[in-house]
């Protein structure tokens, strides 16, 4: 990636800010030729001074020199101040709403992607992070750089050049010969460090995955007590991060040092060549002050280049990353434009395979239809497949071969938001957001009203409990225990009141009591919806209308509980468990007398 195709994939966030940025360009020219006044009007002093010392005294003359000077350089500098102001302001306003404007477009880009894209290892929660973050910190630098540093710095530095070989060219040619052998070092400072920085963006990445992993796994941590197994794995990447630095550093200075004595040796031979054409009468004695002041300001703005060079390929490092996450048209979600106004909800998988993003084949020609009205069960041993196959249906994933019709139609030709606008989901693991009880089930229905809001938390047995905590509905939810979070999620679910449910172990951390509730409630609102239930609990699968039994991926047997259950095999097994592990014979004498 080079500057042409960074500014290519910009133009869309710049072009907002053209104005600011041609008031900068104006700004720039202003400034560069102000930068010039103080070597002239050095040299017109010099040069007088020199002239009136061979001279009487005349006072009044000097008064007006030297007030005609203090006005000039005073007034120069209080505009170039105002310059430099006038480009900082629009440097920040582009820089901080380019910033805005590119985080907006990432968070909405990337939470339009696939599950299948956050699968992947290299998009774990703290490197896709740190790749938001460096990748727009340096982005906007980059534009900053261009237009706000470098504009000005080469108009400076051109400026500076033309007033030298106007002045004479063999000074010129001194000046500009050190050009190449500055921008020379700099490139070959900016190769060598290529890899380095590569390597420092994948262990920063590394570093804030690791750091988000062990802050969320704390508990884990603790329990066994592993804390100082764990400082010593962020010991071990912080090491690497150290020893890359170092290495970046070191290499910094070296061509640093290179660069100074190219710029020393250029004041050098500008200053000899001068005294030479002074000595032979061909330069007044200005012309030495002159030259090394306008040879200062085409070094100078040289030497910054080098730190806008760094910036700038550490800003390429990081957009190649940056821009691979935003521009990955892969995982965006297909969306069709079905949205239907009569849906049924009735699913068909049609000889469905699935391999997770790392190669893992998680369903094998997979059959079965889900019915509205009807309840259907998925069961299955763990790791069989079966969330993986709520996952097609809710569309997170596509599927790798064959195909899933919603109402007689391919699901992938619906509108995505459409179909999850009708489907109810209730996980194994629900996400609790950091907020109030009350915000969390009103994530269900955003315009519900505090009376639905409450309703909800009844269906799920729920209201009662949040009413004798200390702030209610007010009380941050994620001080809840497990089942009263899992509560959470049902109470959304019945708010949402969708057509289509999911319900993958809705009851897995609840109590017995609690569970007969929900099981309650449920069962009341399954009337005319299509309902898809995972459950290890056979209470909650002996009911459903129609069962699959998955095994390794596979569909091996499909029924009633009865019919699986005289067929033998696999369901047959589980139900026997089941029945062995609740100790149903003694648990039997004892309910029944
Ligand atoms: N995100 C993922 N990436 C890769 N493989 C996965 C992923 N999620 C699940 N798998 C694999 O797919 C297979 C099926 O997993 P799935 O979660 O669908 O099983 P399950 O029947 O729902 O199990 P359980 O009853 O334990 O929840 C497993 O072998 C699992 O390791």
């Amino acid at each position: 990636m080079n500057t042409i195709h960074i500014l290519k994939k910009l133009f869309p966030f710049i072009r907002k800010y053209r104005g600011s940025l041609i008031l900068a360009l104006v700004l720039t020219t202003v400034g560069a030729l102000l930068s010039q006044v103080t070597p002239l009007v050095m040299e017109y002093s010099v040069n007088t001074v020199q002239g009136m010392l061979d001279k009487p005294v005349d006072k009044q003359r000097i008064y007006i020199i030297v007030g005609t000077l203090v006005a000039i350089l005073l007034g120069k500098e209080i505009l170039s101040l105002l310059v430099a102001l006038g480009q900082k302001f629009l440097s920040d306003r582009i820089r901080f709403r380019m910033a805005g404007d590119l985080y907006d477009y990432t968070i909405n880009r990337i939470t339009s992607y696939h599950l299948s894209f956050f699968a992947l290892s290299q998009n774990q929660t703290g490197k896709l992070e740190k790749r938001i973050d460096k990748g727009i910190e340096s982005l906007t630098k980059t534009v900053k750089n261009i237009f706000v540093d470098i504009l000005p710095m080469l108009a400076n530095a051109a400026f500076a050049l033309m007033l030298i070989y106007k002045k004479n060219v063999w000074v010129g040619l001194v000046a500009t010969i050190i050009l190449p052998c500055y921008i020379y070092i700099s490139r070959e400072q900016t190769l060598r460090q290529k890899s380095i920085r590569h390597n420092i963006q994948h262990v920063r990445e590394e570093k804030a995955n690791s750091l988000f992993g062990l802050l969320e796994s704390i508990f884990v941590v603790k329990s066994f007590v592993r804390e100082r197994y764990e400082t010593g794995r962020q010991q071990g990447i912080n090491l690497k991060l150290t020893e890359n630095e170092i290495k970046h550093h070191r290499t910094n200075y070296l061509f640093d040092g290179l660069k100074s004595i190219a710029e020393q040796l250029g004041v050098v031979m500008v200053f000899t060549l001068t005294i030479f054409f002074v000595l032979n009468k061909e330069m007044t004695v200005g012309a030495i002050l002159l030259h090394i002041m306008l040879f200062n300001n085409v070094s100078s703005p040289v030497r910054h280049l080098h730190r806008i060079y760094d910036e700038y390929t550490e800003a390429l490092t990081y957009s190649e990353g940056f821009f691979d996450m935003i521009e990955n048209d892969k995982y965006l979600s297909k969306k069709g434009g079905i949205r239907s106004n009569n849906l049924q909800g009735n699913f068909s998988f049609q000889h469905v395979d699935f391999v997770y993003p790392n190669g893992k084949q998680a369903l094998k020609d997979v059959r079965f239809e889900l019915k509205n009205g009807k309840t259907t069960a998925l069961v299955g041993l763990s790791g069989a497949g079966k969330s993986s196959a709520m996952n097609l249906l809710a569309g997170f994933y596509d599927p790798t071969q064959g195909s899933i019709l919603l109402d007689g139609k391919p699901l992938a030709d619906y509108d995505t938001d459409f179909v999850r606008e009708n489907i109810g989901l209730v996980m194994q693991k629900n996400h609790i957001f950091s907020g109030t009880i009350e915000e969390n089930i009103r994530y269900g229905e955003l315009n519900a009203t505090r009376e639905a809001i409450e309703e909800a938390a009844k269906k799920a047995s729920l209201h009662d409990q949040i009413l004798r905590m200390p702030n209610g509905y007010e009380t941050q939810a994620r001080e809840l225990s497990g089942g009263q979070q899992q509560r959470i999620a049902i109470a959304r679910l019945f708010l949402k009141n969708p057509p289509i449910i999911f319900l993958d172990e809705p009851t897995a951390s609840l109590d017995a009591i609690t569970t007969e509730q929900i099981k309650e409630s449920i069962d009341a609102v399954k009337n005319n919806r299509t309902v898809l239930i995972i459950s290890h609990n056979i209470s909650q699968i002996m009911d459903a209308d129609h069962i699959y039994v998955l095994s390794e991926g596979e569909i091996v047997g499909h029924g009633t509980h009865e019919s699986l259950y005289k067929e033998g095999g696999l369901y047959s097994q589980i139900i026997d468990s089941n029945a062995r592990t609740l100790n149903i014979g003694r648990l039997a004498a004892t309910v029944l007398g």
